[in-house]
């Protein structure tokens, strides 16, 4: 109940009443106690704000939005009015925590939940339900392009520079819409739709978004639960293939390289492709005896490959962040090289450059133990990381490889142009090889060539072919050199 202090003012106060019966059980008396009830109602509202929030981020928690959402619906249900539930997942989060560690990743986090409530309107509601995974709720949206309008401003605003400490850190984010009464009229089953439709914004490549639609529901309960599954399996059924995609000279036309590129070969869905199952091998940590398979299959190959006297000047394998760690990766590459008698230099390992730069003290180390083994190092994906010149100065690397998506736009954007043009001349400055991916035309090969990059891949030369393809086209070039044809 409520009281009035003498002073003025109301509070809260707890009345307890009390019957007082005489030796025939008859009510004789009431004995009434009143307590200040203002500390315990402050402690239990204390009490009831720290089980609904998050301690982190100070927005609400899982427990918090399930509370929000349910009086949503209702508000929702009984003016007829629909409302759009957000699932955000940021894209990378994992390795910044993996490679910086939890104080570095909780404070970037901080950082998202200022971004998600600044770019939403006050009375919308912003939740973290747990490590990178946040929730909006839009209420009374009309247009879907009104959601479009706020997804994309969230997309920007998760996209810009984190600085945390000395670090300066690049998250995306991926973004799945259900719509209230579109998609479901319960909240566990928006949640469910709009997490479905987030893992298929990461599918598309991340940081972007996605609206629920019911075929994504089999899609995702197919691919997910049971490529986890299967993919246990895949190592000890030999399903794994390593494909090889040929690189080559740009001045010379001849073969500089093979670029070895896993893919499984499951025996209901048919070949799948590395996007689909690295990552889930990255989050369950399958990459590590993966990464090994890959090293030693790549090795042996390669060196079967020159023993049968087919030149092969460089073989690129593919490095996990999982696998970027000194105990474990000299080992596995000194034991490939060892099993195999690969000659050191042959093998060059990638590594992306954003793996490099969010781990730079670690990687200098890593990288310049590699070298002492006399393996290659390629920065793949270059342009799309952050490097600073200076801290890449220092790097013991060999190649920089420019990243597709700038190849793509040659010779339409004259942005990608110039950004690959840079890399070629960055290139030879620190005196590295530069390859281009992604080649596609001859027009991209033309201009890459007139701007001095010394080697390319991609489909205009070869996709990637399996170990049986490469070696009939290793073998009908021998064939094309030595004047059979
Ligand atoms: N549109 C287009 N695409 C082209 C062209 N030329 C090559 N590509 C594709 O571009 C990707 C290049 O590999 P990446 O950037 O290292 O990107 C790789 C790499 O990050 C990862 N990956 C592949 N194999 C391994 C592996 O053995 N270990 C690890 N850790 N990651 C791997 O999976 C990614 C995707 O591999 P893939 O699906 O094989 O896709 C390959 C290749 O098939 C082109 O001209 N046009």
């Amino acid at each position: 109940m409520q009281d009035w202090r003498k002073g003025g003012g109301a509070y809260p106060a707890w009345l307890s009443m009390s019957a007082v019966r005489d030796e025939y059980h008859q009510i004789t008396n009431y004995v009434a106690v009143f307590s200040d009830y203002t500390a315990r109602k402050e402690t239990e509202q204390k009490m009831r704000h720290l089980a609904q929030h998050d301690a982190l981020t100070g927005l609400l928690n899982r427990s918090g939005l399930h509370e929000a959402l349910g009086q949503i619906l209702t508000r929702a249900s009984t003016k007829c009015r629909a409302f759009a539930l957000l699932f955000i997942d940021l894209d990378r989060f994992k390795t910044i925590n993996d490679t910086l560690g939890h104080d570095v990743g909780d404070e970037l986090l901080k950082v998202v939940a200022q971004r998600l409530q600044g770019n939403v309107k006050q009375h919308d509601t912003v939740a973290r339900l747990g490590g990178d995974e946040f929730t909006v709720l839009l209420e009374n949206v009309i247009h879907n392009e009104q959601i479009i309008q706020v997804v994309e401003r969230i997309l920007l605003a998760l996209g810009e520079v984190y600085q945390v400490g000395e670090h300066e850190l690049f998250v995306t984010g991926s973004i799945g819409i259900s719509l209230y009464p579109h998609d479901a009229g319960q909240a566990a089953q928006l949640m469910k739709n709009a997490d479905i439709a987030m893992y298929r914004a990461k599918e598309l490549g991340k940081n972007t978004y996605q609206f629920y639609s019911v075929d994504m529901n089999m899609a995702h309960q197919m691919s997910h639960l049971n490529l986890e599954n299967a993919l246990r399996f895949a190592l000890e059924r030999q399903q794994l293939q390593l494909w090889y995609q040929p690189q080559f000279d740009l001045m010379t036309g001849q073969l500089a390289g093979l670029e070895c590129l896993i893919r499984w070969q499951h025996p209901q869905l048919g070949l799948i492709s590395p996007s689909e199952f690295i990552p889930i091998a990255e989050e369950n940590g399958l990459i590590v005896p993966i990464g090994d398979w890959v090293l030693n299959e790549a090795c042996q190959r390669v060196q079967r490959w020159r023993q049968q006297g087919f030149a092969v000047p460089r073989i690129a394998v593919n490095l996990s962040v999982r696998q970027f760690r000194p105990d474990l990766l000299l080992n596995q590459v000194t034991k490939a090289l060892q099993n195999s008698g690969l000659p050191a230099e042959v093998l060059e390992l990638e590594v992306t450059e954003s793996l490099i730069m969010t781990r730079i003290n670690e990687a200098v180390a890593i990288l310049h133990q590699l070298k002492q083994l006399g393996v290659k190092v390629a920065i793949d994906d270059f342009g799309t990381g952050y490097s600073s010149l200076s801290q890449l100065k220092n790097l013991p690397l060999d190649t920089l490889k420019i990243d597709r998506s700038f190849i793509e736009g040659i010779p339409e954007q004259a942005d990608d142009v110039v950004i690959a043009e840079t890399i070629v001349i960055l290139a030879k400055k620190l005196g590295l090889n530069v390859v281009a991916e992604g080649v596609e035309t001859q027009a991209q090969m033309q201009i890459l060539r007139d701007m001095g990059c010394a080697c390319a891949q991609g489909y205009f030369y070869s996709k990637p072919l399996s170990a049986l393809d490469l070696e009939a086209h290793l073998v009908h070039s021998a064939k094309q050199l030595s004047g059979v044809y």
